[in-house]
């Protein structure tokens, strides 16, 4: 059964519900605009996030999914309700130490284009300005290491390396004051279907490796499918369900139906053909 605001909590929840709360919002307002302009793009919206899982968030265009996540990384204020991270108010992390706590990669990579590789994975560390250079410098080769590239690559400048590659680093630049969260917005978007694989099993690794808590926006049914634990739908300008992908998507609901009962979404879901051996049915 799925977690929803009148139905009780799904085995998954309960489970996760055992553990740790990261994240908790309570009753969420997202307001933009002034006087008659003014629009809610959250109402009310109540969601918890326990240690160690990797929840996706899914929903059509515009149901505030980034917005969500700035209110996580206390980019945003709520209009209403609260955002905690951590048992601390979202919006109260700001400033120095707050990647410590929240990691991001966002959806293009978003490197300083006037930096190299280096200097891009270690920009947060050097900003606190409270460690040696040479002791920053070795901790973004290990974060370099840590997410599959090589020393040589240190020196290179965003644009000489592939869309594969942007992510890598934008990764490394995310986990470098190794915050036990990590929100990842669309994190394959624009890598080809093998790229894609390569990121998911590198985000699954450094997952477990790392005993990270992960929140993604993603639009893609196989990045879904290969690493939530979870999944919530935002609909109607709140957390309309939460289970597990096999629960959400039986879930009765338009935006749900066309997401997860399109080809794709039947494609995404069916199980892996299980042939004799390397000449079986691939
Ligand atoms: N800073 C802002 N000022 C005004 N409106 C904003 C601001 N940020 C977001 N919005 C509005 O909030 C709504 C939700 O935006 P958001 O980017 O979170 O949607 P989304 O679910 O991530 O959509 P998509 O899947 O298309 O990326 C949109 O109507 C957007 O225009």
């Amino acid at each position: 059964m799925v977690d929803t605001a009148v139905s009780p909590p799904s085995a998954a929840a309960a489970l996760w519900a055992q553990g740790e709360r990261v994240v908790h919002i309570d009753k969420l307002w997202s307001i933009f605009g002034e006087g008659e302009s003014q629009f809610a793009v959250h109402q009310d919206l109540d969601l918890d996030i326990y240690r160690g899982e990797m929840l996706s968030i899914v929903g059509g265009s515009g149901t505030g999914k980034t917005v969500l996540l700035r209110q996580i990384l206390g980019l945003l204020q709520p209009g209403k309700g609260t955002v905690e991270v951590l048992g601390q108010p979202a919006a109260a992390m700001g400033g120095e130490g707050a990647a410590s706590r929240v990691g991001m990669l966002f959806q293009q990579g978003a490197l300083y284009s006037a930096f190299n590789v280096l200097d891009n994975v270690a920009f947060p560390l050097r900003e606190l300005g409270t460690l040696p250079r040479a002791l920053v410098d070795a901790a973004a080769l290990v974060k370099l290491q840590m997410v599959g590239l090589k020393p040589e690559h240190a020196m290179r400048m965003p644009a000489d390396l592939s869309g594969g590659m942007i992510k890598r680093v934008a990764l490394a630049r995310a986990l470098i004051m190794d915050p036990p969260l990590l929100l990842l917005d669309e994190p394959t978007a624009g890598l080809d279907p093998n790229g894609s694989d390569d990121f998911c099993a590198l985000l699954r690794e450094l997952h477990a490796e790392l005993d990270l808590t992960v929140v993604m926006v993603t639009h893609d049914l196989d990045t879904l499918f290969a690493l939530s634990s979870r999944v919530a739908v935002l609909a109607e300008k709140k957390v309309l369900v939460t289970g597990t992908p096999q629960e959400v998507a039986v879930f009765p609901h338009p935006f749900v139906a066309q997401f997860f009962q399109g080809e794709r979404g039947r494609r995404a879901m069916a199980p892996a053909p299980s042939g004799p051996g390397p000449e079986g049915g691939q």
